[in-house]
């Protein structure tokens, strides 16, 4: 039977991230994509230009209209802007007892621009966290979630954990920002006890737009095909190195990622170093 996720999030006009990255993410590893709009951006590989965001009562609605209809087996969300729609969002997917539950707590842009009102962060945290399969912040991100500071490999365990703490099953805590490394590394931590590294070699491009939101939609593709979070996660690594390294060169400014590419790779780039 097809598979079937939905994506919660931003429109991005320039494609390379939001509903538009998760929707492209979802078709080429073979799942159908449905989604719930929080908000239109006027965006492009140089900025975000313009946010409008939609009525919490209008995101409710699409969830209600993909929930009602279709056997949606995992849900992601990516940019929800504001307090109103997070609890919205909570709202409904309970009401649904929704499936697997993938966050992307998209905060802020690549160019600076807010995504995510300050004082969403609350309920993010406090209200649909403890609903997440897996969640999957930047080190900004999960500073501001885990309340810490983030500067050494023990400060992204430590945040890490108060992530499972705060009621995730599981947590990915994502290196690419760390800069002026050989490696792409992120940390996987489960409730459950398992913890490894996904180590990628570091591509040198300004072409990373979107990455974030493609990572997590592959993790949700596999999720919604029944597959382990282990596994989700390491094909998810694959996908976004070979999308990144095989960069389209669009736009003037941080371009977005291939989609193309991860159809004819066969080899697996990334590496996993068990922890204990
Ligand atoms: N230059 C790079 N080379 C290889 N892998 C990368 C690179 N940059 C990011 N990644 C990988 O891409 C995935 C997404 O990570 P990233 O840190 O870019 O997310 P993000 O900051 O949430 O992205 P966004 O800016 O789209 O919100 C991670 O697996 C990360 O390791
Ligand atoms: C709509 C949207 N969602 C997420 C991101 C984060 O990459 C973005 N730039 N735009």
């Amino acid at each position: 039977m097809t598979s079937v996720a939905l994506t919660i999030a931003g429109s991005d006009s320039g494609g390379g991230a939001g509903i538009q990255a998760d929707l492209k993410t979802f078709q080429e590893l073979g799942v159908f994509g449905t989604s719930a709009l929080t908000a239109v951006t006027a965006q492009n590989t140089l900025g975000v230009h313009g946010v409008y965001p939609l009525n919490a009562s209008e995101v409710e609605k699409q969830i209600c209209a993909v929930m009602d209809d279709f056997p949606v087996t995992a849900v992601k969300t990516g940019m929800l802007f504001s307090a109103e729609i997070i609890r919205e969002v909570v709202r409904t997917l309970k009401y649904y007892q929704a499936p697997a539950l993938i966050i992307d707590p998209v905060m802020i842009a690549k160019g600076g621009a807010s995504l995510l009102q300050n004082e969403a962060v609350k309920a993010l945290k406090e209200e649909l966290l403890p609903l997440a399969a897996i969640i999957t912040p930047n080190i900004p991100e999960a500073e501001l979630l885990a309340g810490m500071k983030i500067e050494t490999a023990m400060d992204i365990e430590k945040a890490a954990e108060l992530l499972l703490e705060a009621g995730a099953d599981a947590v990915v805590m994502k290196g690419g920002h760390l800069d002026n490394q050989e490696f792409a590394e992120d940390l996987f931590m489960s409730a459950s006890g398992k913890k490894f590294k996904l180590r990628s070699e570091r591509i040198h491009t300004k072409d990373t737009h979107g990455t974030g939101c493609t990572f997590s939609a592959a993790i949700t593709a596999s999720v919604a095909k029944g597959k382990r979070m282990e596994e989700a996660v390491r094909i998810a690594k694959d996908y976004i190195h070979v999308a990144i390294k095989e960069g389209l060169h669009l736009g003037k400014g941080h371009g977005p990622t291939n989609h193309w590419a991860y159809r004819s790779y066969k080899a697996e780039i990334k590496e996993v170093v068990l922890l204990d």
